[in-house]
């Protein structure tokens, strides 16, 4: 998490949006940072921002959101916007099979481009969304299965009709949280200086 010089206690969270085009990402940004949605919305080019903020357990976020361009023709449009994510959620839509066997290809695409220390925890979160679409072609016991094997989260979200939208979002937010702290525990080991160490016996001294 960068800190975005609002306030000391200000975090800005980069969240970067992934997924095939027309699984709703833009209307995800959107509907969480403006409360609208439009059924009408154009395939976006390249990548767009919004920010918001939020609380989650008494700490204040930043959340930048990326919507990126899910169609294959925009792909080196979207890609350099990953360097520098502090989470990615990959949305499938849960009407679309071959959107969710794409989850795998974009949770790939991600790690080689955003280039991230520690690809194994990275905070990936996955969205399954339209669930307002009674017509499902992913049930959600695959979906979990999928996100299980994943180590993911998984969040079930309609833009349309803003089931699980600021949840998913929150939930993005205590990942980035979640990873901070592990980072956090390890971090003083790493760049302490034993004292007490003695050094090699055959070691050569001033
Ligand atoms: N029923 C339903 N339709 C949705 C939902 N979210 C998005 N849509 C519709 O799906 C279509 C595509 O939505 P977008 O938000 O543009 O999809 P996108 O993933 O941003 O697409 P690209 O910009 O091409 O990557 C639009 O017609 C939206 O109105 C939803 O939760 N339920």
């Amino acid at each position: 998490m960068s800190s975005s010089g609002k306030t000391s206690r200000t975090k800005l969270v980069k969240v970067v949006l992934l997924g095939d085009g027309g699984v709703g990402k833009s209307s995800l940004m959107n509907r969480f940072v403006t409360n609208k949605f439009d059924s009408q919305s154009y395939h976006t080019i390249g990548v767009e921002f919004l920010n918001k903020d939020i609380t989650v357990s008494n700490n204040t976020y930043t959340m930048q959101i990326w919507d990126t361009a899910g169609q294959e023709r925009f792909k080196s449009l979207r890609t350099p916007f990953y360097r520098g994510a502090d989470c990615c959620l990959l949305t499938y839509s849960v009407d679309d099979i071959q959107s969710f066997k794409n989850l795998t290809m974009w949770k790939k695409e991600f790690l080689y481009y955003a280039d991230v220390q520690d690809e194994e925890h990275f905070p990936f979160v996955v969205l399954g969304n339209k669930v307002d679409i009674p017509e499902r072609q992913v049930s959600i016991d695959d979906a979990q299965i999928w996100c299980n094997h994943h180590k993911i989260p998984y969040y079930e979200t309609s833009a349309k009709d803003s089931t699980n939208v600021q949840i998913a979002f929150e939930g993005a937010a205590k990942r980035v949280k979640e990873q901070e702290e592990k980072l956090d525990l390890k971090s003083p080991h790493a760049n302490t200086v034993d004292l007490n160490k003695r050094l090699p016996k055959s070691g050569s001294c001033c």
